[in-house]
């Protein structure tokens, strides 16, 4: 049997802030095709674990290695909330560095036609509703070049449709080969991951705690 190799794998890793220590030797890997939940109660690590999965913190001790460039989906644009930011603008940061204009023109389109904001490019993203705004944050993430996805989904503030919806986006991009990997707050979206990460004050349990 071929086994296809994981395009992220993590090995214990440890993270402290301000010397207290909160992630203990954790190790996950991330295959392609796949959807990973990152579960667990509130302040178990699992923000913090995505970030030095995305490469945004630095672990005290272990190692993350993957073979693609990973994108982070952020829960809000890094600009001033004064700027009429549009989902056009946001989506096209995520193409920012590609050398060639058409492709990210075509790229861009495409992402926004998969969260459902096709009509919605010129909108100001303070005149979306949450479950929008998430959307048009998660096609930045499609549109890079990374074969890695990363998110922290937010806690409470969306409706149960507006969930499932991403739900099916990140399964669609799953299917397409990419490996997602989603802070999940609600059970549905846990029992709908294929895989789940389940971290309890900064350590796996569950059945396998390096896969
Ligand atoms: N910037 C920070 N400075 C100091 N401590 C922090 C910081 N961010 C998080 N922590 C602490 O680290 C621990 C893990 O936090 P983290 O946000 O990773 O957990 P979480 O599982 O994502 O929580 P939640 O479900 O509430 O979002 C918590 O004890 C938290 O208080």
């Amino acid at each position: 049997m071929v086994t296809t190799p994981p395009s992220l794998s993590a090995r214990g890793l440890c993270f402290a802030y301000d010397g207290h220590d909160v992630l203990h030797d954790v190790g996950l890997e991330l295959p392609p095709g796949t959807v990973t939940a990152i579960a667990g109660p509130n302040g178990s690590g699992k923000s913090t674990l995505i970030e030095i999965l995305a490469g945004v913190r630095t672990p005290r001790a272990g190692r993350v290695d993957a073979d693609t460039p990973v994108a982070l989906v952020l829960q809000r644009p890094a600009a001033p909330e004064s700027l009429p930011v549009t989902v056009h603008d946001v989506v096209a940061m995520g193409t920012w560095g590609r050398s060639r204009r058409r492709d990210a023109r075509a790229a861009i389109a495409e992402a926004i036609a998969a969260v459902d904001l096709a009509g919605f490019e010129r909108r100001p993203l303070a005149g979306l509703s949450g479950g929008q705004r998430q959307r048009a944050m998660l096609a930045q993430g499609i549109v890079q070049d990374a074969r890695v996805l990363l998110l922290d989904e937010p806690a409470a503030n969306l409706d149960a449709a507006s969930r499932e919806r991403t739900r099916q986006i990140l399964a669609d991009q799953a299917a397409a080969g990419r490996a997602v990997a989603c802070v999940s707050h609600d059970e549905a979206s846990i029992a709908a991951a294929d895989r789940v990460v389940r971290l309890e004050a900064g350590r796996r349990v569950g059945a396998s705690t390096t896969f």
